[in-house]
């Protein structure tokens, strides 16, 4: 259920990613008539521009107006403010279309209710939570999750060793003590990720090797990131060769 594929080079992980992205994307649409994909923060956005944008022939395969589009994460400040993750996916993905690509649907965090004091933050999370996608009442998985892995095997905003990796009903909570700044935030939680069809994990650079090393290593490391692949879900790491050296996985490509 876990793969792992692994390149030299950065541009041919994006590329990689984009065809993996694209593959989904087409058979979902063969049954649906919405992409359902939730993007994450960190270096991602990069990726996904070089991916699914500057690679013309992968970029003209791409069903934008087919997309809906959630964060696995978000952190609880205004939507242009330079912490957002929206913010980051706007800049680097939705402004480096051309102007004449429609445009997906994005699922923003419900920017009024973000203030100063975190008073809202539940109810923020309740309503990113009223907002996935139903069939009838019952909230449906998304089509593919894309994922970071942190230096510290975190990923969403799920941290080692956090209360919110017991978390087994809600969907989406928010946290108010996120150690890596800024500490108030919203995360899918492993129950809404369980529920996924498909995930991906982006992870580059020798930075990750030493927690990749732990994520498969032999011994259970607990780390939020190894946990994902335990969901019983396909899970894809896409990865470059730096990151996976002398960690023990076998890699191939995709
Ligand atoms: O909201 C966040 O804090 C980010 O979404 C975070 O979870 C990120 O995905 C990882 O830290 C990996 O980041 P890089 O891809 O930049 O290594």
């Amino acid at each position: 259920m876990v793969k792992t594929y692994s390149y030299a080079d950065s541009q041919d992980v994006a590329e990689a990613l984009a065809r993996y992205i694209i593959q989904i994307q087409n058979k979902t649409l063969n049954h649906s008539d919405k992409f359902k994909i939730a993007i994450s923060g960190g270096s991602l956005g990069k990726v996904l521009q070089k991916g699914l944008i500057q690679s013309p022939e992968l970029a003209k395969q791409v069903k934008w107006h087919q997309w809906e589009v959630y964060f696995s994460d978000e952190r609880l400040v205004k939507l242009d403010h330079p912490d957002s993750n929206y913010g980051l996916f706007n800049q680097l993905v939705l402004q480096a279309l051309p102007s004449s690509a429609p445009r997906p649907n994005v699922v923003t965090i419900k920017e009024a209710l973000v203030n100063e004091t975190g008073s809202t933050d539940e109810e923020i999370a309740k309503d990113y939570e009223q907002r996935l996608p139903r069939d009838g009442l019952e909230v449906v998985g998304l089509d593919l999750v894309l994922l970071g892995c942190g230096p510290d095997g975190h990923t969403c905003s799920l941290f080692p060793g956090h209360d919110l990796l017991k978390e087994n009903e809600k969907l989406i909570v928010y946290i108010a003590d996120s150690p890596k700044p800024p500490p108030r935030r919203i995360t899918f939680t492993f129950p809404y990720l369980k529920k996924s069809k498909n995930i991906a994990f982006v992870a580059e650079g020798a930075g990750k090797a030493p927690v990749l090393k732990q994520i498969f290593g032999e011994e259970k490391s607990g780390l939020p990131c190894e946990l994902v692949n335990e969901l019983g879900v396909p899970v894809s790491w896409f990865v470059n060769d730096a990151a996976i050296d002398d960690v023990d996985v076998i890699a191939s490509k995709f």
